[in-house]
Formats: C-alpha cells, sequence, structure tokens
C-alpha cells in the first residue's frame, strides 16, 4: 500500500474535521468520549468503534481550535486515555501517557519538522515499532524480581493487576539479571488466543468480547473467573536504567531483550532504523502490508526518535511524548447493520451461517458479508438479524462478525432458527461435529453446479436442461462437469426415451463446449465471490487456467476488482476445485484466453455491460469520470468515499464545475449539491452509490447497469 501517492485509506481526517455550533453538542460529544472511553478501558465492551470515536474526537479537537473559551477542564484531548482509564490507588514513578496520532505520511512529516524545530537540529534517526494493539501496563522489578505490575490508569496512577498479569506470556517471573528497574509495554491477546477466550466465554453463557483488546482488558481485571485465555506481553519502553549510559532507544530495548522480555523490536514485525522521514513511511508501509499475517493486533506504527539526547531534548506534554507519535492504521473492526443471516451449503455439502452486512469499510476494504463460523458459534455469540454487530478483519481475512451490541437490539428482532434439513436438497444434516453437513455430501450440490456449468453465459450446452441433468444425477451417471464429456449416445439414449438424433445431438454440443474460451469454463466452475465479469476479468489477465492456478494472493489482487477479501476466497476455491480441474484438463476441456482482446471480446460475448461492471466510472472512451461526493454516504467516511469513486474507475473531485460527470449527493450535502443541480450536472443519491459499490463489489452485472442508467443521461 502507497502512503505517498495519497492511496493509504484512512478511517478519520482530522484535519478536515468539522467544529460542533454549538457548546451543549460539544460538551454532549465530550460526554460520549468519555463513556466510551471507560468502557474502551475496561474491556466491559465496545461502545463505539475506533474510527467512531477517532472522528469524534478530531472535531472535539477541531472546536476547541475554533472556540477555546468552550473547553472543558479535563478535556479528552488534554488528558491520558480520555480519562476514561479506570483510576487506582498506585502512583506510577513517572507519568504514563498517550501518543498523539497522526493518520497519513502528511501528518507524520509534520509531525517529523516539528520535533526538528523543538531540537533545534535534525532527529538523529527514528525507530519504526508495531503498534500493538492492547493495554499499557508497567512491570516493576526488584532485584531480577517481577513485584508489581499497574495499568496505566489516568497515567497518573494506575490499578494493581499483579496476579493476571503474571500469567502474561513475555513478561518473565525473573530477568535474566537481578535488576531493578521498571518495564513498560502492552499486555495484548493474540489472535488464537482471542478465539480461544471468546469460546471460553461464549461457552460460560457470557457475550462474546468484540475485540481482542477488550478481551486482553476484560481479561487482565478479572479477579477470579472461572477460566482465562492466555495474554501476551511486548516491552517498548524501560525506565530506571542508569542515565549515565545515555542508552538509545533501539539499545535499550536489546538490553530488555536480553533480560529475557519479549520486546515490540523482537516480535515478527520487527523495529527497523530509519534515517529519513522517506524510510520511515517505506517501513510503516511494510508492516502495514504485513500487519494482517502477524497473528496480533497491530492498530499502527509507533516512530520514535531513537537518540537519547532528542528524547531528552524534546521531552513530554502532560498528555504524550513529543519524541514520538503514533501513525494509525485504519481500524479493523466496524460496527454495522446485520440485514439477515444466510445459510450456505458449500461444494462438499458444509452448511455455514453467513451475516448479509450493511456495506461497511474495514481497513481499506468494503465489506458486505461475514462468517458467523458455525451454528454453535451463532447461538453461543447471541447474534441476530437487524442487530447492530461489530465486524473484523483479521489474520485469515475473510471477515468475521464478533459480537452484537445488545443494547441496540431492536425489540422486533427474534433468534434465529438454524436449518432442520439441507437448504439445498432437503436432505438430513450431520450435526455430529461443529461443522454441520449435508449428508449426501458432494452429491447435494451436483444438481446445482451442473446446471450452472452448462448454462448459457457459462459453457452454453444446448439440449441439457434441468430435467436431463436430473436424470443424469439419480441415474450416478454425472456428479461433476468433467463427467458430461465422458457421455455416449448409447448411455443417454435409455434416459427420458431420447432418441438417437437428440442423443446425438446432445453429446456433440457437449463435445463442441471444449473449445469454450478460458473464461467461460472458468465462469461455469462457479467459483464464489467471482461472477460472470470477474471470470472474464481473470481469464483475460492469467490466460491460462495453469497461470491462475500458479498466482498467488498478491497476484490475484493485481487484477481490478479483487481485494484482499476475495483473492483469499478466490484462491481457497480453487484448491477446492483442484480436482474437477484436472478432470476436465484431462478430458481436452480448452484452458487458454484468446489473447486478441477484439476476439476475446466476441468469443466471451461480451458487451458494454461487462466493461461498464469493470469499471462502471469510466466513460466510453476509457477516461475517468469526474465525480463530486458530498454529504455523508452510508457507511463510508469522507476519505472513503473519495476512494470508493476511485475503485469504481473514476476521478474524485472536491468541488463542483462544468466538467463534473456526477456528483453524489447524502445527508448534509450543501452548496455542491445546488451547484450540480444548477450546471446540470447528473446527481446521485448517496445511498445508491452505495448500493452501487455493493454490487460492484458483488460482481453484479446486472445491477451495477441499472444504478448507471438511473443516474447517468444516456448518450445521445
Ligand atoms: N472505541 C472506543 O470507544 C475507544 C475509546 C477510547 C479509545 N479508543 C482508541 O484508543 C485511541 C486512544 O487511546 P490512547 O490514549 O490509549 O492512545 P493510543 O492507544 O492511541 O496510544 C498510546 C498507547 O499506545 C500503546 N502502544 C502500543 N504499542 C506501542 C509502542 N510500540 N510504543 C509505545 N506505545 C505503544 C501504549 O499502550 C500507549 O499507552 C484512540 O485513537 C481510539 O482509537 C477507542
Ligand atoms: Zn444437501
Amino acid at each position: 500500500m502507497l502512503l505517498m501517492g495519497g492511496k493509504m485509506s484512512t478511517t478519520v481526517d482530522p484535519a478536515h474535521a468539522a467544529a460542533f455550533d454549538s457548546r451543549a453538542d460539544y460538551v454532549a460529544a465530550v460526554e460520549q468520549i468519555r463513556a466510551a472511553a471507560r468502557d474502551y478501558y475496561s474491556g466491559s465492551t465496545l461502545a463505539m468503534d475506533d474510527a467512531t470515536y477517532d472522528a469524534l474526537i478530531a472535531r472535539v479537537a477541531a472546536t476547541e481550535a475554533a472556540s477555546p473559551e468552550w473547553t472543558v477542564a479535563e478535556s479528552p484531548t488534554e488528558t491520558v486515555g480520555a480519562g476514561g482509564g479506570v483510576v487506582g490507588d498506585v502512583p506510577h514513578t513517572t507519568p504514563m501517557l498517550s501518543l498523539d496520532n497522526v493518520f497519513d505520511a502528511d501528518g507524520l512529516t509534520k509531525w517529523a519538522a516539528r520535533l526538528d524545530r523543538i531540537l533545534g537540529r535534525p532527529a538523529a534517526g527514528y525507530t519504526v515499532e508495531p503498534k500493538i494493539d492492547g493495554l499499557a501496563i508497567s512491570a516493576r522489578y526488584a532485584d531480577g524480581d517481577l513485584t508489581q505490575v499497574i495499568t496505566r490508569g489516568d497515567g497518573r496512577a494506575g490499578e494493581d493487576v499483579t496476579g493476571q498479569a503474571r500469567r502474561a506470556v513475555g513478561l518473565p517471573h525473573r530477568l535474566a539479571e537481578p535488576v531493578t528497574l521498571e518495564i513498560r509495554g502492552e499486555v495484548f491477546m493474540t489472535e488464537a488466543d482471542f478465539a480461544l477466550a471468546n469460546e471460553l466465554r461464549t461457552g460460560h453463557g457470557e457475550p462474546p468480547f468484540a475485540h481482542p483488546r477488550s478481551a486482553a482488558a476484560g481479561t487482565l481485571r478479572a479477579v477470579d473467573r472461572a477460566y482465562s485465555a492466555p495474554l501476551s506481553f511486548f516491552a517498548y519502553a524501560v525506565h530506571g536504567l542508569d542515565p549515565a549510559a545515555h542508552l538509545s532507544h533501539a539499545g535499550a530495548m536489546g538490553y530488555v531483550a536480553s533480560l529475557g522480555v519479549a520486546t515490540t523490536a523482537g516480535s515478527a514485525a520487527g523495529m527497523p532504523m530509519c534515517a529519513t522521514i522517506a524510510e520511515v513511511v517505506a517501513a510503516i508501509s511494510h508492516l502495514d502490508a504485513a500487519r494482517l499475517t502477524l497473528g496480533f493486533g497491530v492498530d499502527g506504527a509507533v516512530v520514535k526518535a531513537d537518540a537519547a539526547a532528542d528524547r531528552d531534548d524534546a521531552g513530554s506534554s502532560s498528555r504524550a511524548p513529543r519524541w514520538g507519535i503514533a501513525y494509525k492504521f485504519p481500524a479493523d473492526t466496524r460496527t454495522t447493520t446485520l440485514l439477515r443471516i444466510e445459510v450456505q451449503v458449500g461444494r462438499t455439502g458444509v452448511i455455514t451461517p453467513v451475516a448479509v452486512l450493511e456495506p461497511v469499510q474495514i481497513s481499506g476494504v468494503t465489506v458486505t458479508s461475514a462468517t458467523l463460523h458455525n451454528f454453535d458459534d451463532l447461538t453461543r455469540r447471541n447474534v441476530r438479524a437487524g442487530d447492530t454487530v461489530f465486524v473484523r478483519r483479521a489474520g485469515d481475512v475473510i471477515p468475521e462478525v464478533t459480537g452484537a451490541k445488545l443494547d441496540e437490539r431492536p425489540e422486533s428482532s427474534e433468534p434465529f432458527t438454524p436449518p432442520t434439513e439441507c437448504p439445498r436438497c432437503g436432505g438430513e444434516i450431520d450435526r455430529s461435529q461443529k461443522r454441520w453437513r449435508c449428508t449426501r455430501g458432494r452429491a447435494c450440490g451436483a444438481h446445482e453446479s451442473l446446471a450452472y456449468y452448462t448454462a448459457r453465459t457459462s459453457m452454453d450446452i444446448e439440449g441439457l436442461g434441468d430435467k436431463i441433468i436430473d436424470l443424469l444425477v439419480r441415474a450416478g451417471l454425472v456428479t461433476d462437469p468433467a463427467d458430461l464429456y465422458d457421455l455416449d449416445v448409447a448411455t443417454l439414449k435409455p434416459l427420458d426415451r431420447m432418441g438417437d438424433v437428440s442423443a446425438g445431438k446432445l453429446v456433440a454440443s457437449i463435445q463442441g463446449s471444449k473449445a469454450q474460451p478460458f473464461s467461460r469454463v472458468l465462469t461455469g466452475l462457479g467459483l464464489r465471490m467471482t461472477g460472470r465479469s470477474m471470470s472474464r476479468r481473470l481469464a483475460r489477465h492469467f490466460v491460462t487456467m495453469d497461470a491462475l492456478l500458479a498466482a498467488t494472493i498478491e497476484d490475484l489482487q493485481t487484477v481490478e476488482g479483487v481485494g484482499p477479501e476475495r483473492a483469499v476466497t478466490i484462491a481457497a476455491e480453487l484448491v477446492e476445485l483442484r480436482p474437477v480441474i484436472d478432470k476436465l484438463a484431462a478430458r481436452g476441456i480448452n484452458m487458454t484466453e484468446p489473447v486478441d482482446p477484439a476476439a476475446a471480446a466476441a468469443a466471451a460475448g461480451d458487451d458494454d455491460t461487462a466493461t461498464a461492471a469493470a469499471a462502471p466510472f469510466r466513460k466510453p472512451d476509457g477516461a475517468p469520470m469526474t465525480v463530486v461526493v458530498t454529504g455523508s454516504v452510508p457507511g463510508l467516511t469522507r476519505d472513503e468515499g473519495n476512494e470508493a469513486v476511485e475503485r469504481l474507475g473514476g476521478k474524485s473531485s472536491g468541488s463542483v464545475s462544468k466538467r463534473t460527470d456526477l456528483v453524489v449527493v447524502g445527508d448534509g450535502a450543501g452548496s455542491k449539491a445546488a451547484k450540480a443541480e444548477d450546471l446540470g450536472v447528473p446527481i446521485m443519491p448517496a445511498d445508491r452509490f452505495a448500493d452501487l459499490l455493493a454490487a460492484h463489489t458483488a460482481g453484479d452485472t446486472a445491477r451495477v447497469a441499472t444504478l448507471l442508467e438511473e443516474a447517468l443521461p444516456t448518450p445521445a
């Protein structure tokens, strides 16, 4: 992901946050922040997602800048943890501070310039380490023994959590040397332990943790709980070293590691040293790319001046150090509405509940559905249609619903009733394992996959209608598409009292389909999350099946419209379909796409609709449309709206002129909408735009075309 090119997505843009118009609104927001922060740091629940929280903080900050006289005492912008930390009775030796945030390379550059100004010289160099998404603790060692562990609290005093914290992996009870010092770092829960924690918790009839951080906070502060999931620890600071040693940050952390303590520098993410901000940006970009594979939550990067002299000279404000800054990544957890729960039957007969969601942007990806794991889990997590749910994209990339906000549950909501029979074939369900299965296994889906394979838009095999497919499947002659090619006249004739002629015709049309272009084979295989136009794009990109099979997740993402979510699904589907693909290849089915684009388009039956679906905001000549988004788009922040325009092939712009091709108008739109009307620029309501985005993501060509037609004048 590029940072400098402005492509890096952010969930909030505090620089553009709007100040509140009245002091009452400002005070109400402050109260909301405080309440959310109390929940957040105690780990009980999550009142709002981080993006919403950060956006609210940004508005409070903007209001205080515009009307300083309104500022409340102990404003969340000036206090550690917005004053939400549970204040304990153990004073800290030196305050435990927050970090200031930036959200893009520009913010980082400004921070570095300010630091240089304060120092009166360029900073000597920076470290970049992962911002661990857990909670800060201070661990006191006396003569090498762990004696006390304290939470950050309000920054001046915290709670004693020694009992639970002693269980954290990475925080040894005894150091390698008998030294007296204080180690500070983050207690967190790994992805694997989070899954375990939620299983334990929901197994005890308690609501699941929405997030690994709440899980870590909840576990750390739990006094006597019958069950406990493991905690982990990474150190990022140390106090009480000999000041005369003038150790750099990297040097100090190296020493801490030598004492046997786990550190951010020693984690899979590492702690690269950077001489310039350009190098810092590259390191952050690298971390961002790797973060979903680390196995623990990283919500940003922390950049610190490395030299002891730079840190001493820069000092700290009451809230945060000046020598360090947090670069926040887009949040990995968002809230959205669960529209409905669908039951999916996989190719092998596995039956799973899937959440269909109001589209929401999570770490740069539009998410429209998420896994609910299995029916047991769904019941234990107590999630229902209509709920506001927490959705999270984590290590395995496929998003999951972690839980629901029970206080916002609509009164009319009903618990989900799991199916009693296979929703596809009506057959019995094998419930002996967590993953339910249709007892018919692969045969359960045979009819459906054959119908899809032979359809007009796929392999276009004439004469192979539903009825014949049904007869073939019942007779056990065909279980997958490759079996079709083994059929001969003699086998077909007795079926449905078929005559020689029609049986011959059918065999000929089956055999004739072998020459169809690769894109149609791919369509016919029916990979999840790929429709006709996506199959075509994949075929054109990779040209051969072999190349597609060899593609990595990263390779797949170079195809337009393939984000991380779809790439993972496609890869998984190809693995599952591999036996059928091999069988088809052995029967001589063409697995190559014609390279001449005109020929390819003709062969694949391309049309304008298909091109429009690939990049709806492209003009007929291929140039991007200039699109202005004004007002709010459901599920998206301003930045995400602009990003979506680009994803749809357009160019986003901030001002309306005669050259604007389309204006997306949402709630709170002002003068820009009026201007568009004056100039006669086409307008698309924001909810339609959200629909378009969802349809585009889902590869729903027809819906995309309809929505475009509604908004744009048809060319004369
Ligand atoms: N969703 C909510 O309701 C809610 C409520 C409160 C706070 N928050 C989130 O928390 C953020 C603010 O919280 P904050 O004041 O605790 O500040 P912060 O979490 O943004 O940054 C400071 C903290 O970062 C942690 N940290 C992790 N890795 C580190 C490293 N390598 N080096 C140094 N520190 C490291 C430390 O615990 C430190 O206290 C907000 O931006 C928001 O996203 C959310
Ligand atoms: Zn079935």
